[in-house]
């Protein structure tokens, strides 16, 4: 019992050596162990019977060498058979409820950590959620991903490992050594002059560990990174065609090779520590037999008092050793939380207005009103860290949008056309508010989207985009996703005025063919007609459409104009046009260049005015005027 304890503390000193001790450089925010105690407050009476049963559990564990000593000195050597019966029986008690100790303890500390995980994560999600869209466009997604996952669980593991693993080191510490100095102070000191022999190589190993740990780290972190940008089709392809597999190989073989190599210098390493604590807590012990027998011989010291100091001795190195690196332990724990807190920090720049109202629904009016937008900077939206950067870049961003004002009438159509780089696709994204204008006002139904709630928008603004965004998820699951409670019968009516009533019926399981980049690969032409079925499902009143530029077979094209007119008639629509047949049918079309309206009027009225619309109409449209035309 006392050897596994003295192991197990063994291995959390190992473990603590291996942290990286650059951790305690660290500049850390002030209130930051206040705050950790408030996020673990619900867990406060959890947490108190924990600790209380940790002190328990060491006092337990420390009484059992008394008892052998009383076994020896009063039962052995005075020949009482009775005493001895009842001190052994004893001993057995005391281990057996120390087992079912350590057993309550683990199913307390799991409680506590994983309730912690729990809370943690589900806080992180959401806040992740409400973050803008400019967030998302930066950060990448990886980081993101790992602060749910390995954040969480270093921050969990760090305070529940670290708080039980000082508190149970440094009570049996105390109460050894207490014990032991009662038992015999000149025993317990010469037997603690060895410990710096052992301290100082310690500190040795644990900085090579640490130093080779980081590196495996970094070279698994390499190759994960190496395989997952081939192992997909459009990695795999570029290998394909332009790779050199030998190259490739000798990558590869290189990185996993040096991950062997540190593996066994890992090992060794750690066997090292391992072995060199347990001779160590040996050649203090073999000191104590050899001082404290003479000293038994001589009858200073009862046989029991030596046997019990050095059966002390043993569940003395480890705790010790573990507290001498506990300035890591306590660094590592906090920079973890500090790293999940300043996710949950970041403000979420697009939020509800606490007074809030919902959009009318019906007919909608949209207007922007003196708008310029310019895109949020990085200090805005991100963190350094969650996009791999020492420093985010500063200054201010370029204004991308100036003094745009217009009015689309209910079940109107306004094309917007202009260059690539204009800003289309910035000021289409203002509908459905994934950002703020900078200046101006957007509104829908005289509501400004500012003061709009977040749900009413949803309701609203439909949004096509040109790459419809399907989820590795049945068919089914994919329109429901705009309606959770359409039946089939609706369903139904989506697909044919979607014009793909004939792809359930085509794919193995119907609705429930699971579709997606990994599932059932629908074409361009049909994605988008699902997505069209899906924004059908929605019914919204306002309809954003980002037209796809691809060039579809006249078939498809055919069906992709019937959708879009159901999916546009009698709604308010703000269309970035690609398709002649799109600009001749709306009601007006806003000419953009560099971010300004510089023409606005019908297509007859800009095509007589010449200008920029003529050269957009001679460069991107007079081919498909053919087209139109062809029977
Ligand atoms: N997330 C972003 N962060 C910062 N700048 C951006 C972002 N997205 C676009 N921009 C910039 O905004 C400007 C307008 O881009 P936008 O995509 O709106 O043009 P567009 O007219 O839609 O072009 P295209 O027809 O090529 O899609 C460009 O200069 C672009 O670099």
């Amino acid at each position: 019992m006392g050897g596994d304890m003295g192991s197990l503390a063994g291995w959390q000193a190992m473990r603590s050596f291996r942290r990286d001790s650059k951790v305690t450089q660290r500049q850390l925010p002030k209130g930051l162990v206040r705050r950790i105690l408030r996020f673990g407050a619900r867990y406060r009476r959890t947490l108190a019977i924990y600790l209380a049963l940790i002190v328990v559990s060491a006092i337990l564990s420390a009484v059992s060498p008394l008892i052998f000593r009383a076994i020896i000195d009063d039962g052995i050597a005075r020949h009482n058979v009775g005493l001895i019966v009842w001190l052994a029986l004893l001993a057995g008690v005391v281990a057996i409820v120390s087992a079912g100790l350590m057993l309550w303890q683990r199913y307390i500390s799991a409680r506590v950590g994983e309730g912690l995980i729990y809370d943690m994560r589900t806080k992180i999600f959401d806040h992740f959620q409400s973050m803008p869209l400019a967030f998302f466009s930066r950060t990448q997604s990886g980081a993101l991903i790992s602060r749910v996952n390995s954040d969480v669980l270093n921050a969990q593991s760090a305070f529940t490992d670290t708080t039980s693993s000082i508190v149970s080191n440094a009570i049996t510490v105390v109460i050894t050594l207490g014990v032991m100095v009662f038992l015999s102070w000149q025993i317990t000191l010469a037997a603690l002059v060895l410990l710096p022999l052992f301290i100082i190589p310690a500190r040795w190993v644990g900085r090579r560990i640490e130093g080779i740990t980081r590196e495996s780290y970094n070279l698994n972190a390499e190759m994960t990174n190496m395989m997952t940008e081939r192992f997909n089709v459009s990695g795999a392809l570029l290998v394909k065609l332009f790779g050199d597999p030998r190259g490739e190989s000798g990558l590869f073989s290189g990185r996993a090779g040096r991950v062997r190599d540190i593996g066994v210098t890992q090992a060794m390493y750690t066997r090292i520590f391992m072995v060199a604590l347990l001779t160590t807590a040996s050649l203090a012990t073999a000191l104590a037999y050899g001082w404290g027998g003479i000293e038994a011989v001589h009858g200073v010291y009862p046989v029991g008092t030596v046997v019990a100091i050095t059966l002390y001795l043993t569940r003395l190195y480890a705790p010790l050793t573990a507290l001498s690196n506990v300035q890591v332990d306590i660094m590592t724990t906090l920079v973890s939380f500090d790293r999940v807190f300043e996710v949950l920090d970041l403000e979420p720049t697009i939020v509800e207005d606490l007074h809030a109202r919902a959009i009318p629904r019906g007919p909608a009016t949209v207007e922007f009103s003196h708008v310029s937008f310019r895109y949020p900077t990085a200090t805005e939206v991100s963190l350094a860290s969650l996009e791999n950067v020492e420093h985010l870049e500063q200054g201010t961003s370029p204004e991308i949008l100036h003094d745009i004002s217009f009015v689309i009438e209910p079940g109107a159509m306004v094309a917007l056309v202009g260059p690539s780089g204009a800003g289309k696709t910035t000021l289409s994204h203002l509908v459905p508010r994934l950002y703020d204008p900078e200046s101006g006002t957007v509104s829908i139904n005289g509501v400004d989207l500012r003061v709009a709630t977040k749900d009413s928008v949803r309701a609203t603004v439909g949004v096509v985009t040109q790459e419809a965004h399907l989820f590795h998820d049945t068919l089914r699951a994919n329109l429901l996703y705009a309606k959770p409670d359409a039946t089939d019968e609706e369903i139904r009516h989506a697909l044919e005025a979607a014009q793909i009533a004939h792809i359930p019926a085509n794919l193995p399981d119907g609705l429930d063919t699971v579709v997606g980049d990994r599932g059932y690969r629908l074409s361009g032409g049909e994605k988008q007609r699902v997505a069209i079925a899906r924004l059908l499902l929605k019914a919204p009143d306002v309809v954003v459409l980002d037209e796809a530029t691809a060039h579809l077979d006249s078939e498809s094209e055919v069906a992709l104009q019937l959708a879009l007119a159901h999916a546009l008639s009698d709604r308010t629509s703000l269309v970035i046009a690609h398709r002649l047949s799109t600009i001749r049918e709306a009601d007006e079309i806003l000419v953009l260049d560099s971010g300004r309206i510089v023409a606005r009027g019908t297509h007859r009225e800009l095509l007589a005015d010449g200008g920029l619309y003529a050269d957009l109409y001679h460069t991107q449209f007079a081919d498909q005027e053919q087209d139109l035309t062809a029977p």
